[in-house]
C-alpha cells in the first residue's frame, strides 16, 4: 500500500530522539483522549471514525446529488467560510488543472467558484456579474447557519438564481448543508423545501471536509470522493497506537518537542502550486484548534519555489524561532523535458532532457539541506501523487496528529473561543439587534 510518510531526521540537530521520546507518555495520553473521548471538547470527536464508518447510502447520496447539480448546472458556487470552504477548495484545487479557471464551464463538468468566504464587495458584483448568464447551482454550507459572510453571499446568489430561473426551479438548484435542527439556514432550508445534508453535531468546521461538506463540491467537479474516503480510512486504522510507527503520533510528538525548544512558528512548505489551499486549510486547522491560552504555535505556510524569492531570505536568516514541515509530492501527473537549445544562449543545456521535476526536486533538497544548515529545522512528509487516495491520508493525519498535538500543548483543540471577539465588535458596530449595550459601549469608546 503506499501511503505518505513522515522522516523527521531533519528536526534532530535541533531536538534529540530524547526530547521526542520524552514527549511520548504525554503523546499516548492524548492520542488516548482523542481516541476514547477522555479530554476536553470531547463532544467534538466525530471526526475520529467517521472515514470508517461514512456509509455507502451517504456517498451514494452525495454522488447523486452532485449529479444532479452537473447534469443541469455549468457552474456551482460553494457559499460558505471556514471549515465550510477551506477543506473542498484545496482538495478542488489539489486535484484540478491549474488553468480550469479559464477554461468554459460546461454541463456535466461544472465548474465550482466559491463564495461567501470573504465580504469584499466587488467580488460579489464580479461573481454576480459573472453568473448573469451562467447555469448556476449552489450548494450553501454553513454549520451554525448564522454566519454572516455567507449569509450576505447567499441572500444575494438566491436573489439572483430566483429571478433567472423563477422561485421553482431555483430551488432545485439548491443545496443547503447545515446542522440538523439549529440555525438560520436549516429554517430557511425547510421553509423553502431545498436538499439538504447534515453536519453532525460532534464534528466541528475545521474537522468536517471529510463529510458533505467537502464531500459534495469535490464531487460536483468530478473528482472520486469514495478513493479520499478510503485513503482517509487507511490512516484511520494507521493512526490508532502510540509508536513512532503512527505518522500523527510522531509528527505531534515531535512538533511539540520544537515548540518546547523555543520553535513558535511552523511553515507548512510545498513545492507544487496546486498545494496553496492545503496550506490555508492546514492554517485553520492548526491555528484554531492550538492558538488559545496565550499558547500554541503560529502555523504560517508559503509555497515554493515562487516564496524562495521573496520569503526565502528570512526564513534561511531571520529570527531562529521557526521550523518547517515539507510536503513533497513524489510523483507528478505529466511529462514535461527541458528541451535542449543548439544556441545555450540562456545557459540552460546543463539541464536539457531533465524533467522539469527533477529540477524541482533539487530545489527542494538544495532548500531543505540550506534550512537545515541555517538552524532551521525540517519534517518532511512525503506524498506519493496529487491524487484523491493521498489527499485523503494526508487530511486524515494532519486531522489526527491535531487533536493529539492540542492535548499535549494542554488546550482543548475542539474549540475557538477566540473567534467570537471580532464577531461582537463587529455586530456592535453595525447595531445588531440584541447588541445594543454591546453598540453603546463601543461607540463611546470611537469618540
Ligand atoms: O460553518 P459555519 O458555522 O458557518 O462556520 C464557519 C467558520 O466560522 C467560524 O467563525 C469559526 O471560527 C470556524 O471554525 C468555522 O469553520
Amino acid at each position: 500500500m503506499k501511503t505518505i510518510n513522515v522522516d523527521i531526521k531533519d528536526v534532530l540537530s535541533t531536538v534529540s530522539r530524547d526530547d521526542i521520546n520524552r514527549l511520548e507518555g504525554e503523546g499516548a495520553e492524548a492520542l488516548d483522549k482523542v481516541l476514547n473521548g477522555t479530554g476536553a471538547g470531547s463532544d467534538f470527536l466525530g471526526w475520529v471514525n467517521l472515514p470508517t464508518e461514512t456509509t455507502e447510502a451517504l456517498l451514494d447520496d452525495i454522488i447523486a446529488c452532485a449529479d444532479q447539480l452537473r447534469a443541469t448546472c455549468d457552474t456551482v458556487v460553494a457559499i460558505g467560510i471556514g471549515g465550510s470552504y477551506l477543506g473542498a477548495k484545496a482538495v478542488i484545487e489539489a486535484l484540478s488543472d491549474s488553468f480550469a479557471a479559464y477554461r468554459p464551464g460546461v454541463q456535466g463538468e461544472p465548474k465550482v467558484l466559491f463564495a461567501g468566504q470573504n465580504i469584499g464587495e466587488d467580488y460579489l458584483y464580479e461573481l454576480q456579474d459573472y453568473l448573469k448568464d451562467k447555469r448556476f447551482g449552489i450548494i450553501v454550507i454553513s454549520k451554525s447557519g448564522t454566519t454572516t459572510e455567507p449569509a450576505i453571499a447567499f441572500r444575494l446568489l438566491k436573489e439572483q438564481l430566483e429571478s433567472q430561473l423563477g422561485i421553482e426551479e431555483a430551488r432545485k438548484r439548491i443545496v443547503a448543508i447545515t446542522d440538523a435542527q439549529r440555525g438560520a439556514l436549516r429554517s430557511l432550508a425547510t421553509e423553502e423545501g431545498y436538499k439538504t445534508f447534515v453536519i453532525a453535531d460532534n464534528v466541528g468546521g475545521r474537522f468536517s471536509v471529510l463529510t458533505p461538506v467537502g464531500l459534495l463540491p469535490i464531487a460536483v467537479v468530478g473528482y472520486d470522493i469514495r478513493a479520499l474516503i478510503d485513503g482517509a480510512a487507511e490512516m484511520e486504522k494507521a493512526t490508532s497506537e502510540a509508536n513512532d510507527q503512527n505518522p500523527s503520533f510522531l509528527y505531534a510528538c515531535t512538533r511539540n518537542a520544537l515548540y518546547n525548544a523555543g520553535k513558535k512558528t511552523e511553515i507548512l512548505v510545498n513545492y507544487n502550486p496546486k498545494l496553496h489551499y492545503f496550506g490555508e486549510w492546514w492554517k485553520q486547522l492548526y491555528g484554531e484548534s492550538e492558538g488559545k491560552d496565550h499558547k500554541g504555535i503560529f502555523p504560517a505556510a508559503v509555497d515554493n519555489s515562487t516564496d524562495l524569492h521573496s520569503m526565502g531570505q528570512w526564513i534561511q536568516d531571520g529570527e531562529r524561532t521557526i521550523f518547517e514541515t515539507v510536503v513533497s509530492v513524489e510523483e507528478q501527473k505529466y511529462d514535461k523535458l527541458i528541451p535542449s537549445d543548439e544556441a545555450n544562449l540562456d545557459g540552460l543545456n546543463y539541464i536539457a532532457g531533465k524533467h522539469i521535476d527533477e529540477v524541482n526536486k533539487m530545489a527542494e533538497l538544495g532548500t531543505r539541506i540550506a534550512h537545515v544548515d541555517g538552524g532551521v529545522p525540517n519534517i518532511l512528509i512525503t506524498l506519493p501523487a496529487l491524487r484523491e487516495k493521498y489527499l485523503g491520508q494526508l487530511i486524515y493525519f494532519f486531522e489526527k496528529a491535531c487533536g493529539i498535538s492540542g492535548y499535549i500543548l494542554g488546550v482543548n483543540p475542539f474549540n475557538q473561543p477566540g473567534v467570537e471577539d471580532y464577531k461582537r465588535n463587529m455586530f456592535a458596530l453595525l447595531a445588531k439587534p440584541g447588541y445594543e449595550k454591546e453598540t453603546e459601549a463601543i461607540q463611546a469608546r470611537l469618540k
